[in-house]
């Protein structure tokens, strides 16, 4: 269970503290961007059993890697249209590579594929709050490790389950009260409700 797009000390510590495995810290253009030296701070607080995770759309590779030199995140997740290559350039930083791609455009994919360590699948459009006809899923999962992200929020994240059959979920709007701003109440709401899918 991901809550992405953190961007305060306050959120981080409602997120760990109501049993997220993973917190994303957006480090590209977004509303929910924080600077690598706030990231840094900020995964610098969070226990060792919590998975930090920077976000990036298609920055170049130099630029990936010295934001996770400077961040000290401990997973990488690559949105857009990468090719195999970029996941194959960045194998050596040692941490999982998450990529993040619209559902739409990687029917049929499987984890794995373009050498990364975790496939999640999303809205055509990443942290929009835009769900997505994810039944399709259930029936024809990829293999391996997937999260399903894309509009989901407390309200629907247990029926998504139930359909999808994720590995993991992942929410960004769907825990805010307006966009960028994260609102504890429904962290804690939505990673209840995921746990008890
Ligand atoms: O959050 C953003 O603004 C963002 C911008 C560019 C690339 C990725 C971004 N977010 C990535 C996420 O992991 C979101 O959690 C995921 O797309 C789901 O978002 P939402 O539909 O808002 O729950």
């Amino acid at each position: 269970m991901k809550i992405c797009g953190l961007s305060t000390a306050a959120d981080v510590a409602a997120a760990v503290e109501a049993g997220a495995d993973a917190i994303g810290f957006v480090l590209t253009e977004s509303p929910r961007r924080v600077e690598a030296a706030l990231a840094r701070d900020l995964a610098a607080a969070v226990p060792e059993g919590v998975l930090t995770v920077a976000v990036f759309r298609e920055e170049p590779a130099a630029y990936v890697r010295e934001a996770v030199r400077a961040t000290g995140v401990r997973a990488v997740q690559l949105h857009g249209n990468h090719p195999a290559s970029a996941f194959a350039e960045l194998s050596d930083l040692g941490v999982p590579l998450i990529r993040a791609t619209s559902a739409a455009a990687a029917a049929g994919a499987d984890c794995g594929d373009f050498g990364e360590d975790l496939l999640l699948l999303d809205a055509p459009v990443a942290g929009a709050g835009e769900p997505w006809d994810w039944s399709d899923l259930g029936t024809r999962p990829p293999a391996g490790k997937w999260v399903l992200a894309g509009g989901l929020s407390p309200a629907n994240v247990g029926a998504a389950i139930a359909v999808a059959r994720p590995w993991g979920v992942d929410v960004s709007s769907g825990v805010e009260v307006r966009r960028g701003v994260k609102d504890p109440a429904l962290i804690k709401d939505f990673l209840r409700a995921a746990r008890s899918a």
